[in-house]
């Protein structure tokens, strides 16, 4: 229930699962229920001494409000002296990177339903007028179901305006963001189209050695289809629809899902639950 105070005696902590910025995550068990959740630990003089309080908040709150089946939830959270404690779902199956990597890429069908899943979980963001701003494989989990989970909301921003601010690592990045212009709900859809390439071809279209060539590749939008591995031309058509400059100009979330490729390897079930 949300309204419990929760502590530390509240929870078993589990093993460590990973180690972010600011803290680590473990597994953790609610001691009364039994119920597994993810615990993350964040160091108090961390957040005080990159001034990310207020971020921190933020992320709180956007991520308590949101309630989505691709949406990690945030069930709640509690300090103590030096931290403060963040209750989040428990993804089973871990992190989808780690997949991608483990796979080298994924096939057509799997990519498509994790691209309609982030898109499904992206248009429940937006109209709760949230921009994520930051998906990458890294930041998406996998549940027991194989369910995508979109987690770590810890540069989106709540906007009814513009945004300026910068973040991430760049491979992801839309070229307003490079640049540090104003940018929009638009740059998550981008960020989709830097996706759907990653899941079929396994490396993002702009990697460069240096960070400064895939600057350069971004703003040019130097976007080029490898002879292998045989990658279909719907599939192309929806990447080539999204990773263009003007933001104004990429295919919107709702045409995302009309999509003729999305159509053709994701029957509704698959996403639905
Ligand atoms: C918040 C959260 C995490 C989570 N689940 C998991 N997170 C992380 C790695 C997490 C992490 C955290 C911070 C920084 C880096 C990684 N690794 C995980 C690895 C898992 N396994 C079990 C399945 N095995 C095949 C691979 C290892 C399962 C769940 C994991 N659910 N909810």
């Amino acid at each position: 229930n949300p309204k419990k105070q929760w502590s530390l005696n509240d929870f078993e902590i589990g093993k460590p699962l990973g180690k972010g910025k600011f803290g680590r995550v473990y597994l953790a068990r609610e001691v009364k229920s039994g119920f597994i959740v993810a615990l993350k630990v964040i160091f108090k003089e961390q957040i005080e001494k990159y001034r990310l309080h207020h971020q921190l908040k933020r992320e709180m709150e956007i991520q308590t409000s949101l309630r989505h089946p691709n949406v990690l939830r945030l069930y709640g959270w509690f300090h103590d002296e030096e931290r403060i404690y963040l209750i989040l779902e428990y993804a089973h199956r871990g992190e989808l990177y780690r997949e991608l990597r483990k796979t080298g890429r994924l096939s057509e069908k799997q990519a498509a339903i994790y691209i309609a899943s982030l898109t499904q979980a992206l248009a429940y963001c937006h109209e709760k007028h949230v921009i994520h701003r930051d998906i990458k494989p890294e930041n998406l989990l996998l549940d027991h179901e194989g369910r995508l989970k979109i987690a770590d909301f810890g540069w989106s921003v709540q906007s009814r305006s513009k945004r300026h601010t910068m973040c991430g690592t760049l491979d992801y990045l839309a070229p307003e963001m490079v640049e540090n212009k104003a940018h929009d709900y638009a740059v998550d859809n981008w960020t989709l189209g830097i996706l759907c390439y990653e899941f079929l071809y396994g490396v993002p279209p702009f990697e460069a050695e240096r960070q400064t060539d895939t600057f350069r590749r971004i703003m040019k939008v130097d976007l080029s289809f490898p002879s292998t591995p045989d990658v279909s031309a719907e599939a192309k058509n929806l990447i080539s629809q999204l990773l263009v400059k003007d933001s104004s100009k990429r295919l919107s979330l709702q045409k995302i899902t009309e999509h003729p490729w999305i159509i053709k390897n994701v029957t509704s079930h698959d996403t639905i639950i």
